[in-house]
């Protein structure tokens, strides 16, 4: 298999998470490098993957295929500016940062192919859920390499219009969150009627691996596997009425339209 050359800028969580999942899909340790300002993170990222790590991002991004934009988007506009002039033509950027569009990166970047990505961290066990979207300047070879990169990591999906980053990041970028606080909240709620804690957290993490298996594995649509799980007047009723009653399905579209609008709140603040 023909393996691009990856440079990641900044080797935070979601870097750290791409760069486990490519390692583990058998990209090799000598074709991914990293930056960042920490030399501690450095340090961590370089012991926990055996990958080159630089301070410098020009160094970084010499030779590579593709550069994956993975810093905080508060930082993004001038790492940007200062990596412009090292690129060279046909470097891929994929950009994995929240809120920043295509056309303010290609504003600091200069015209260049671009693909905005946005993944989530379970791509760390080859279980992430990506939504991309390429601008004009990507040719078929480069939309394929983006693709071939965020596929070793889990699942990718072309999205046909930009704006649609917004509503990835609010179900799936964020969404691991999502149930890890439902695993907290669960966890919580079976110690207290009883279990000790590790009982309690061993079965809400199992449960939670069974039912997404369930609803990914069967045909069945997840309406009717919990409808199989609810006996008529019996437990699991009582339970998703209380959910109910508490305004559940409302809370959920009211959660993911916050994070959809912080999205495009951030494109906005720090889009110029
Ligand atoms: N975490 C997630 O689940 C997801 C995150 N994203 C996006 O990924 C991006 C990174 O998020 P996340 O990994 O959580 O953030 P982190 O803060 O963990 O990682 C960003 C890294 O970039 C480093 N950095 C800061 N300035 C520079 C610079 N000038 N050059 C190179 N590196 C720099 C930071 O160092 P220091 O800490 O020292 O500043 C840090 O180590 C964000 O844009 C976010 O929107 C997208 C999908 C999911
Ligand atoms: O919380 C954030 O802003 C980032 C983007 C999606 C997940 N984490």
């Amino acid at each position: 298999m023909n393996h691009p050359r990856i440079a990641f800028i900044g080797a935070g969580n979601m870097a750290a998470s791409l760069i486990g999942g490519l390692l583990a899909q058998g990209t090799p340790a000598s074709h991914i490098r990293a930056s960042d300002p920490g030399a501690e993170q450095r340090a961590k990222v370089a012991a926990e993957f055996g990958i080159e790590l630089f301070e410098s991002n020009a160094e970084a991004i010499a030779g590579a295929d593709v550069v994956v934009l993975a810093t905080k988007p508060q930082v993004l506009k001038g790492v940007c500016q200062s990596l412009a002039p090292n690129l060279t033509t046909g470097q891929l950027i994929v950009s994995i940062a929240a809120g920043i569009g295509c056309a303010s990166l290609a504003n600091w970047l200069g015209p260049r192919p671009i693909v905005r990505c946005m993944p989530n961290t379970p791509a760390l066990l080859r279980q992430g859920a990506s939504g991309l979207y390429a601008n004009t300047e990507v040719s078929a070879a480069q939309r394929q390499l983006a693709e071939q990169l965020l596929s070793a990591v889990g699942l990718a999906l072309w999205l046909d219009e930009e704006q649609q980053i917004d509503a990835v990041t609010a179900v799936s970028g964020s969404g691991p969150a999502y149930f890890f606080l439902l695993i907290e909240a669960m966890t919580a709620a079976g110690e207290q009627l009883g279990l000790p804690r590790a009982i309690a957290e061993q079965l809400t993490v199992q449960t939670a691996l069974g039912a997404a298996r369930m609803a990914s594995e069967s045909d069945v649509q997840a309406a009717e596997l919990r409808r199989r799980v609810t006996s008529p007047n019996g437990t699991t009723e009582a339970a998703i009425k209380s959910f109910q009653a508490g305004g559940f399905e409302a809370l959920v579209q009211k959660a993911l339209e916050a994070a959809a609008t912080r999205s495009a709140e951030l494109a906005e603040q720090l889009g110029q």
